[in-house]
């Protein structure tokens, strides 16, 4: 098998390029057919994923990277079913290789692309915004949750804490900030086409495909990424000092247990908000809208699992 590396040496604020210099020895050592393409600024991986998958054929695609470097290659796969996806986490965050069960450890984490224990075919998400469409691998969410992407992304606090390997703690860090700043807002969900259900005081709604996003956060602990459903979290109705005392508690998934958190499972969501709010994929932040549509692809991408 010949493997293609896409690698963003700035995933995890530098760490990616020097996990690559431990890698690559690896791949030349063990005699390993491959290429390897270094991104350069953000969206390169598109583009070079989209010229690499635009000759029709398969290929084994390993990202090397956080959640937005997984979420750009997924983005400029020309045809999902044609290609194999191995993984190396290098990102501040991790819930793609969390939700997957993959070793965070790289050298482990490229026995599994090597060697994997199996070939598990995964669902890709598909989210629309104003007539726009762009893939997910996690998850895609409205309000709060992205809030805190946005504000990630240009953020000094992550660099800072990624030099002092705690990237993880940034999307606490910036949550609560956020979650004091933000006023939440009415909404309307609509599962499935069925009747639009109202929501007062939504803090945030996220459709995922995978059951972690934020960092470790089991939002939606009984999302499989392979069921071909969607499952929707909806934070609504509560007070922000219960929000802060709740969100500890998503770590473990005891959250869904408490008034004000909706769980759902559907094959498509609409989500409409009162006011424009901050939109992401994978953690990426996208544009303010007021309304966002999030459904699955029908074609399944490939994933090198344990
Ligand atoms: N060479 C580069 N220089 C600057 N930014 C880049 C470069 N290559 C890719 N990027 C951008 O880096 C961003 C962050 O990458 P990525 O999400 O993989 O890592 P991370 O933020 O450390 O991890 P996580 O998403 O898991 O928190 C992506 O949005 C991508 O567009």
């Amino acid at each position: 098998m010949r493997y293609t590396f896409i690698v963003n040496p700035n995933s995890r604020s530098g760490m990616g390029g020097m996990i690559w210099e431990v890698i690559e020895p690896e791949l030349i050592k063990k005699q390993i057919e491959y290429e390897c393409y270094r991104t350069t600024y953000p969206g390169h991986a598109t583009k070079l994923v989209r010229q690499i998958t635009s000759d029709g054929c398969e290929h084994t695609l390993v990202v090397l990277g956080g959640d937005g470097t997984v979420n750009e290659v997924i983005n400029g796969i020309e045809n999902v079913e044609k290609v194999i996806l191995g993984y190396i986490p290098t990102g501040s965050s991790n819930d793609f290789a969390r939700g997957l069960g993959l070793p965070k450890d790289p050298d482990k984490a490229l026995e599994v692309v090597l060697h994997p224990g199996q070939i598990k075919k995964m669902d890709v998400g598909l989210l629309t915004r104003a007539g726009k469409e762009r893939r997910f691998a996690v998850s895609t969410g409205i309000g709060f949750d992205a809030a805190i992407c946005h504000q990630a992304a240009v953020s000094g606090l992550k660099v800072l804490l990624n030099r002092l390997k705690l990237g993880k703690l940034t999307y606490v860090g910036i949550a609560l900030n956020r979650l004091f700043h933000d006023k939440p807002v009415e909404a309307e969900i609509i599962l499935d086409e069925g009747e639009p259900k109202k929501y007062k005081k939504v803090y945030f709604a996220a459709a995922m495909n995978h059951p972690y996003e934020g960092g470790g956060f089991y939002f939606c602990p009984k999302a499989r990424s392979d069921d071909g459903m969607l499952d929707v979290i909806v934070i609504s109705n509560l007070p922000k000092l219960v929000v802060l005392l709740l969100l500890p508690t998503a770590y473990k998934g005891w959250h869904v247990h408490f008034p004000g958190i909706s769980v759902m499972r559907c094959h498509k969501v609409c989500i409409r908000t009162k006011r424009a709010l901050a939109v992401h994929t994978d953690g990426e932040p996208v544009f303010l809208r007021k309304e966002i549509k999030a459904e699955l692809l029908k074609e399944k991408i490939r994933v090198l699992t344990v």
